[in-house]
């Protein structure tokens, strides 16, 4: 009876030790704050959205890099440049894998973004680099071109709507690159109104980070945790909405109408044995494209209106100025004009640096095996974060909008991001390594074009009496600036004739249900011009 209990009584203090040992900072990991027993740092995540200053305030504190315990998974803040380079860029063979999450097992781990680096992950970014490289993004800027033709007519009949402008510009842009499809209206488009739905979803994601961290949450049938069954939900939304955009791509490819996209030439491209993706697969992968393409950009472009166009009215007049002398006052600026519109182009550098839509480094990349940096153990199973805001800041006069600071840089987003020397990079907003975006020429070209023009068209002013905070943020996987109000006039009398008369031009190559006709695509096919 004595032994009984003495056994007892042991596996019960082993247990208890076990238990308060769960959060605890393991000696050798990098520094970071004190830890609570089972809950490790969980507790001094505020709850407020702020998490970006969270994480530099751990980074002034404690260095380069900083581990936090969250339950059981450890997380590693990446905050010098020198960190991400030789971690994220040189290290990537065992950087590149994603944490375990149990939100990528919905939807059988398609999503590229979650999905860890396996096979089929490596077989689906290939068809990313294949297929959006920097020659293949240059097909598609005449989508792009049109889209803001509409977006400069939409914001002179309705300034007061800018924001919904943008985002419509965003996402049609996005479909279309992924489809060869538009969005005329996403109040029209029920297809983009559902992707927003499932893309915005973040109530679910946090409730199934509860799960990844409390392990056994996981052992449970799905049926009795209610916010499982909203994952569910969603996930099947999301399966359904992506197979149905793909039918459409498909059938338009079966009756020999050639639509340029990125789920036409996957299908085309997708039969080398050593790199070919399902059908579900495929399906999953031009959808993420369209999602990936159209917040990020819409919230990048948002932020643009508020500091580029509003809180630093000089920049916005010094860009006006270069786009009259360099392109002349009636003519639309173009992608080619890249090199040329130096500080308009620095503008575009300096709202990625200034306002990163991925404010907390997007998804965190995992270690596959144990490692050292610095002298402290990275363990496998880590997640390591690109802490953008941190690395962003990390300039003179971080806080001050100023596009001067680029000027002499015309490298495109991904040349920046790969050069040796990572103190150089443009910013981080993009993320690094392996899975750096792939959609970053896609990106450079959509952006630099709407707010090229939108400077060409447009003055922004800040209405007087309104109080605008400049680092005011809406909390998210994706952050945005809280919504705010500006005036928006046409430059004169002869951008607004301009802007009605280049709609009026790019109307033509549309049908009656807003899309393109097949005129369109000929002309894009030949490369030849298709509107201003
Ligand atoms: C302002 C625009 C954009 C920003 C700020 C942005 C940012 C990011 C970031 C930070 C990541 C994670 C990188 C990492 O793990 O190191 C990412 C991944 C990704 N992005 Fe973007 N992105 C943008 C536009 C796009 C576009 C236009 C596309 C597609 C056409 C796209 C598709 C993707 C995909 C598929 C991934 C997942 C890659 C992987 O995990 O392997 N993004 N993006």
């Amino acid at each position: 009876m004595g032994l009984y209990w003495m056994v007892f009584a042991m596996v019960g203090v082993i247990s208890i030790f076990r238990v308060l040992w769960y959060g605890r900072r393991p000696k050798g990991y990098p520094p970071g704050p004190p830890t609570l027993p089972i809950i490790g740092n969980l507790h001094l995540f505020p709850r407020n959205g702020v998490l970006h200053e969270k994480f530099k305030e751990w980074a002034d504190q404690y260095g380069p890099i900083v581990s936090l315990k969250l339950g059981t998974q450890t997380l590693i803040l990446l905050n010098d440049e020198m960190a991400v380079k030789e971690l994220l860029d040189k290290r990537s063979q065992n950087t590149s894998a994603r944490m375990d999450m149990f939100l990528s097992e919905f939807g059988g781990h398609n999503q590229i973004l979650m999905r860890s680096n396996d096979e089929t992950w490596r077989r689906q970014r290939r068809m990313y680099h294949q297929n959006l490289n920097s020659q293949q993004a240059d097909i598609y800027v005449p989508y792009q071109s049109f889209e803001t033709t509409q977006l400069l007519r939409d914001i002179l009949n309705s300034p007061e709507k800018f924001e919904d402008h943008i985002k419509r510009y965003t996402t049609s842009v996005g479909y279309t690159i992924a489809y060869g499809m538009r969005v005329r209206s996403i109040e029209e488009k029920k297809a983009a109104r559902t992707m927003f739905e499932v893309r915005t979803e973040n109530i679910a994601c946090s409730a199934a980070s509860l799960t990844n961290e409390h392990g056994i949450f996981r052992m449970l049938p799905n049926s009795v945790i209610p916010f499982l069954k909203e994952i569910e939900r969603l996930n099947r939304v999301e399966s359904d909405l992506w197979d149905e955009q793909y039918q459409i791509c498909r059938r338009r490819i079966e009756s020999g109408h050639v639509r340029p996209s990125f789920c036409r030439d996957m299908i085309v491209t997708n039969t080398v044995k050593a790199d070919y993706l399902s059908e579900r697969e495929l399906k999953f992968n031009a959808g993420h494209a369209w999602a990936g393409a159209s917040d990020t950009q819409f919230n990048t472009l948002w932020f643009f209106v508020k500091q580029a166009m509003i809180l630093y009215p000089e920049c916005q007049k010094r860009a006006q100025e270069e786009i009259d002398s360099v392109v002349g006052a009636s003519t639309l600026p173009q992608w080619s004009d890249w090199t040329a519109l130096r500080y308009t182009r620095s503008i575009l550098k300096e709202t990625l640096r200034f306002y990163p839509a991925t404010i907390t480094g997007g998804m965190p990349h995992a270690v596959t095996k144990d490692d050292t940096y610095l002298g402290y153990l990275i363990p496998a199973g880590a997640g390591l974060v690109n802490n953008v805001w941190t690395l962003n800041n990390r300039v003179e006069n971080p806080r001050k909008f100023d596009p001067s600071r680029h000027i002499d840089d015309s490298r495109s987003t991904m040349e920046s991001a790969i050069q040796a020397d990572a103190t150089k990079r443009d910013h981080f907003t993009f993320g690094a390594g392996r899975r750096i975006c792939p959609g970053t020429h896609v990106a450079d070209r959509g952006l630099f074009i709407a707010i090229s023009r939108l400077l060409w068209a447009f003055n922004f002013e800040r209405i007087l009496g309104e109080a605008l905070e400049q680092d005011d943020f809406e909390p998210g996987f994706i952050t945005s600036p809280r919504p705010f109000r500006c005036k928006i006039t046409p430059r004169n009398e002869a951008k607004r004739t301009k802007i009605s008369e280049i709609w009026e031009q790019s109307e033509n190559f549309l049908d009656e249900n807003g899309d393109y006709i097949q005129e369109f695509y000929d002309r894009m096919v030949r490369g030849q011009a298709v509107t201003a």
